[in-house]
């Protein structure tokens, strides 16, 4: 896996300034059929990121995630991969998909190592066997998320947010750059969400670049770069934490000075924001 670069960094977000893109795009349209969920998206994402993708229910966030790892219908627009067109990149494997933790099924009878080691799949030469390089990978991805003694564990007794880490270490052994990861904290007590933001931290070191989608920044604030809101099928804010809060502080206080008494303060966890600065990186190249 790459390392972080010394190139000096922004010093609101710490992404190296002349990190390049890894996820780009531009006009995209993602759906299901012939159907547009999200539309006209532009976005940005350079190495070393981690940007928290929030919205409400529905809004698109993980038709959103699918159509970056081609797993739905690309309607319009272009989606680029470390630099390449989507379409002809060679090696999709680059991009690691953590599903939701429900698509770890309670019939599955498997084990930890057993989990991850379908993440060299891609990896492997058409005889599909794991060599012993593949299961020092698979070893190791356990052991960065904090699992290494749990490897013969059956992974339906694990708790939920160490099942959730056996999902990290499983798109870690594809040896992907980039991570995108659908609800990771999602149901994890406070306790469980920062033993994730440790090992999220531990990948940022890295060098791995994460997008993830999440309901409520939760422990997972401390390490984001970058806060992308999908809003009924749109991008309506990209910025950094800093701008996604003071934003938001801007929206409240407006919201409060017009309704001082009423009960809709509370109605919604993600305000609709107004789109925000689509440069993070502040250099002028979104
Ligand atoms: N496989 C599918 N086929 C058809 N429509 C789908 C499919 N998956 C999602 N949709 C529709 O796309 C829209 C957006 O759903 P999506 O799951 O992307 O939202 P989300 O923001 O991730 O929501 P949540 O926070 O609830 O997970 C919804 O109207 C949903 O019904």
């Amino acid at each position: 896996m790459p390392m972080r670069t010394t190139t000096p960094t922004t010093p609101d977000t710490g992404v190296p300034r002349a990190a390049g893109p890894v996820i780009e795009l531009h006009g995209a349209a993602f759906g299901y059929g012939e159907h547009a969920v999200v539309t006209d998206v532009d976005l940005t994402v350079r190495r070393g990121e981690i940007v928290a993708v929030l919205g409400p229910n529905g809004a698109g966030k993980s038709t959103l995630m699918k159509g970056i790892l081609g797993l739905n219908e690309h309607l319009a627009g272009t989606i680029r991969l470390f630099d390449e067109d989507a379409d002809v990149t060679r090696d999709r494997a680059r991009v690691g998909y953590v599903p939701q933790r429900h698509t770890l099924s309670a019939s599955i009878l498997a084990t930890a190592e057993e989990i991850v080691a379908t993440g060299r799949l891609p990896r492997l030469g058409w005889l599909g066997r794991l060599k012993a390089t593949d299961r020092q990978v698979v070893a190791r991805a356990l052991e960065l998320v904090g699992l290494g003694d749990r490897a013969a564990t059956e992974v339906t007794t694990l708790s939920g947010g160490q099942q959730r880490r056996v999902l990290i270490a499983r798109a870690l052994a594809g040896q992907a750059d980039v991570l995108v990861m659908d609800e990771p904290t999602a149901g994890v007590d406070a306790a469980s969400q920062h033993v994730l933001a440790d090992v999220l931290a531990r990948l940022v070191e890295r060098g791995v670049t994460m997008v993830i989608v999440t309901h409520e920044l939760g422990a997972l604030e401390r390490i984001l770069t970058r806060i992308v809101v999908v809003d009924a099928g749109h991008v309506t804010f990209d910025g950094t934490p800093h701008q996604y809060e003071a934003t938001r502080a801007a929206v409240h206080h407006d919201h409060d000075a017009h309704h001082h008494d009423s009960e809709l303060a509370d109605e919604e966890a993600t305000p609709v924001l107004p789109r925000g600065p689509v440069d993070p990186s502040g250099d002028g190249h979104a």
